[in-house]
C-alpha cells in the first residue's frame, strides 16, 4: 500500500518466513504467544480449532505475516470490535539494531511498570527494531456469525443506517463496512463477482458476532426490518451459512484487487469525521473530471477509516499534481489522518506532518536516532527525508 516492506535502494530483505513456530496457547486465557513468521491464516485456524479467533482479519490473511501486521500496526476488518494491536498484542521479542535481544514478551493484561516499550515498535515499520516474536490476546470464537449485505439510496442514509445499527445491533455489531457503486461495478467488471442486492448508490456490510444464533438472527432481522421500512436501505439480503458469508464479505474484501485491474491505482488511506467522509470523493471526481477513470470510495466506516483511490490509465505526474497535496490538506483541515491504518512507508512519509505537529516529528527522530543510530533497519521509510 506505501511500499513500507518494498527495497527501494540498497536494502538488506530479511525474511522471518522460516520462524513460523507457536510457541505457547493458553486456552483458559485465549493468549498465543509465536513467532514473527507465523502466517495469520495459519493462526487463525489454530486458534479457531481451540475456540478462539484471532483479533485481527485482513484480505491479506493468507500470506501476511503475524509480525508484519504487528510491526504495521494493521487495522483490518474486525477493529470495529477488537480494536487496535495496540490493546492486544501483549508482549513482544524484538532485536534491536546492535543485535541485542529485547524480551518484552510478557503475557499480562494489566502491567504498569513504567513505558510501554512494545508500544513503540507497534507500528514502526521495522525502522526502530525487528520483531521476532508476539504475544497477543485472542478472543473466544463467536457462535454466530451472521453477514447483511445492504444497498442504500445516500450517503445521509449510510450515516444513519449506521447509528441505527449501534442503537440495534450495539453487542454484537462486529463490521460496518461501505463502499460505493463504483466498488460495485468495478469487482463485477474484473472479478465477475455480482451483487447480491439491487443496484444502489452505496452498499454496507454489517457483521455481527455472538454467542446465541438465533438471538443475533432475530436481532439483525429485526434491525434490517427497521431499516428497510424506514427507507434507509432499499434492498438487502442476510446470510449465516459460513460459505454465504465468505461470498458477502468476498465483495468488499476484494475491491483493492478489483482497481488493481483497472489501471495505475492512487491510493489513500485517511480517517476523517464520519459526516465529511463521502464529501472528498464527490468533491475530486469533480476536480479531475475525465483525468481519471474511477474515483472510488469504501472502507471500514465504523472506524471512521476512509479507503480513496483514484484509478487512471497510466501513471501521470498531472493527475497526481491535481491528487496531491489537496488530498493531504483536504484531511489536514478537518484533523483526520492521512494515514489510517497503511501506515507511512516510502510513499508517505512525507506526508506525516499533515498528520503530526512538527515536535511530535522531532521525537520520532529522536527516537530513530536512539535505537538505530546507523540508519540500518527499514532505511528510507516512515520518517520525511530530511531536508
Ligand atoms: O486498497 C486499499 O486502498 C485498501 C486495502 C485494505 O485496507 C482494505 O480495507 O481493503
Ligand atoms: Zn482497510
Amino acid at each position: 500500500m506505501v511500499g513500507g516492506s518494498v527495497p527501494v535502494f540498497d536494502e538488506i530483505i530479511l525474511s522471518t518466513a522460516l520462524m513460523n513456530q507457536v510457541i505457547s496457547f493458553d486456552e483458559v486465557s485465549g493468549i498465543l504467544v509465536c513467532q514473527a513468521g507465523c502466517v495469520l491464516e495459519k493462526l487463525s485456524q489454530f486458534v479457531q480449532e481451540r475456540n478462539f479467533i484471532m483479533p485481527l482479519d485482513l484480505g491479506a490473511k493468507g500470506s501476511c505475516h503475524i509480525g508484519g501486521n504487528v510491526a504495521t500496526n494493521a487495522g483490518g476488518l474486525r477493529f470495529l470490535r477488537y480494536g487496535s494491536l495496540r490493546g492486544t498484542v501483549l508482549g513482544l521479542e524484538v532485536v534491536l539494531a546492535d543485535g541485542t535481544i529485547l524480551n518484552c514478551l510478557t503475557s499480562l493484561r494489566k502491567d504498569n511498570t513504567g513505558y510501554d516499550l512494545k508500544q513503540l515498535f507497534i507500528g514502526s515499520e521495522g525502522t526502530l527494531g525487528i520483531i521476532t516474536a508476539v504475544s497477543i490476546l485472542c478472543p473466544p470464537q463467536p457462535k454466530a456469525v451472521n453477514v447483511a449485505f445492504l444497498g442504500c439510496p445516500g450517503f445521509a442514509e449510510v450515516l444513519q443506517t449506521f447509528t441505527t445499527c449501534k442503537g440495534m445491533l450495539g453487542e454484537i455489531l462486529s463490521a460496518f463496512e461501505f463502499m460505493d457503486a463504483e466498488c460495485m461495478q468495478l469487482v463485477g467488471q474484473h472479478l465477475h463477482l455480482a451483487s447480491p442486492v439491487q443496484d444502489s448508490p452505496f452498499y454496507i456490510l454489517v457483521e455481527t458476532s455472538g454467542s446465541n444464533a438465533g438471538h443475533d438472527a432475530e436481532k439483525l432481522g429485526s434491525f434490517l426490518e427497521q431499516a428497510l421500512s424506514s427507507g434507509l436501505v432499499t434492498d438487502g439480503t442476510m446470510a449465516t451459512d459460513h460459505r454465504k458469508v465468505q461470498a458477502l464479505w468476498a465483495l468488499r474484501e476484494r475491491i483493492t484487487e478489483a482497481l488493481s485491474h483497472d489501471g495505475y491505482v492512487y491510493k489513500y488511506d485517511i480517517s476523517l469525521p464520519v459526516e465529511r467522509f463521502y464529501d472528498l470523493v464527490i468533491d475530486l471526481r469533480a476536480r479531475l473530471g475525465l483525468q481519471a477513470k474511477h474515483v472510488v470510495g469504501y472502507g471500514h466506516l465504523g472506524d471512521g477509516n476512509l479507503h480513496l483511490n483514484v484509478t487512471a490509465e497510466a501513471f501521470s505526474e498531472a493527475l497526481l499534481g491535481a491528487l496531491e497535496p489537496y488530498v493531504y490538506v483536504w484531511t489536514a483541515e478537518q484533523r483526520g489522518s492521512v494515514s489510517a491504518e497503511h501506515g507511512l512507508g516510502f510513499k508517505k512519509r512525507d506526508v506525516l506532518g499533515y498528520s503530526k505537529p512538527p515536535k511530535a516529528v522531532q521525537l520520532m527522530r529522536q527516537l530513530k536516532t536512539l535505537l538505530d543510530p546507523k540508519g540500518i533497519l527499514n532505511p528510507y521509510k516512515t520518517l520525511p527525508a530530511q531536508a
